[in-house]
C-alpha cells in the first residue's frame, strides 16, 4: 500500500496541490469540484491546532469528508504538538501522505515508522528557522521533506527566498526524496523551487485568491 501510494504521488508530479485553508469552507464540495475541474490532482489539508501554531483549522472530520467525494491523494500537513496522538486517527480518516513537523517531535524515526505502519507516505516539515541539522537521521527514512517557505500558521505571507538552498542541497544530497514546498508560491516562485528540485507545491492565496482556478492553475503548471 505504501509503495502504491507513493508510485502514485511520483507519477503526478511536478504537481500543484491547492492548499485548503483559504478555501469556502460553507462550499466545501463546490470547491472540490471547481478544483477538480482546473485539472488539480492532489489536495494539501492544512491541520493546525492553536498551539503548535497560533492557528486553527480543522481535523479528522474534513479529512474523512472530502475522502468521500474524491480519490485524489490527500497530503495533511500536521502543524500540531502532538503528532503520534492523531496519525491513527488521520490514516482512518483516509490520508495519503502524513507530514509533521520536526520541530514538534523528540523521536522522529518513531513517528515516520508509526505513518508508515499505516501505508502511508511519511513526511517531515521544517520551519524556516530551524536549522537544517534537526534534518540528520531522519531523511534517509522519510519518503518526503517539506520545505517551509513561511512559517507554518498562516496563508497570504510572503515567500522566503532562503527556501530555495534548502530545496538544492536537499536535492542534491537526496536525489529520489520527494520535495515539498508550502507558502508564498505563486507565479513568481514557483519556477525557481522547481529548478531547485522541487517536485510538490503548495498553493493557498495564488489560487482561492482568483475568481477563475482553471487559469490560475495552468499559469502556475504551465511554468513547472
Ligand atoms: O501551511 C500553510 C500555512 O502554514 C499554507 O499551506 C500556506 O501558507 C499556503 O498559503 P499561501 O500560498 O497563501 O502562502
Amino acid at each position: 500500500m505504501l509503495q502504491q501510494r507513493l508510485d502514485r504521488i511520483r507519477n503526478i508530479t511536478p504537481a500543484v496541490l491547492p492548499s485548503l485553508l483559504q478555501c469556502d469552507f460553507g462550499d466545501l464540495r463546490g470547491e472540490l469540484e471547481r478544483l477538480t475541474k482546473a485539472g488539480v490532482e492532489g489536495l494539501h489539508l492544512d491541520v493546525m491546532d492553536g498551539h503548535f501554531v497560533p492557528n486553527l483549522s480543522y481535523g479528522m472530520p474534513i479529512v474523512a469528508g472530502l475522502r468521500r467525494w474524491t480519490d485524489m491523494p490527500l497530503d495533511v500537513h500536521l502543524m500540531i504538538s502532538d503528532p503520534a496522538a492523531y496519525i491513527d486517527a488521520f490514516a482512518d480518516a483516509g490520508a495519503d501522505m502524513l507530514t509533521f513537523h520536526i520541530e514538534a517531535v523528540e523521536n522522529p524515526l518513531a513517528i515516520i515508522d508509526q505513518i508508515h505502519r499505516h501505508g502511508i507516505v511519511a513526511g517531515v516539515a521544517i520551519n524556516p528557522d530551524t536549522p537544517m541539522d534537526r534534518l540528520d537521521g531522519c531523511v534517509e527514512a522519510t519518503d518526503a521533506v517539506l520545505v517551509m517557505s513561511v512559517k507554518a500558521g498562516f496563508g497570504g505571507q510572503a515567500f522566503r527566498p532562503e527556501a530555495i538552498e534548502r530545496l538544492k542541497s536537499l536535492r542534491e544530497a537526496y536525489p529520489d526524496l520527494l520535495l515539498e514546498v508550502d507558502g508564498g508560491i505563486k507565479e513568481e516562485t514557483i519556477g525557481d523551487c522547481r529548478q531547485a528540485g522541487c517536485d510538490l507545491f503548495v498553493v493557498g492565496s495564488a489560487i482561492f485568491g482568483q475568481s477563475d482556478y482553471q487559469t490560475a492553475v495552468s499559469r502556475l503548471r504551465d511554468l513547472l
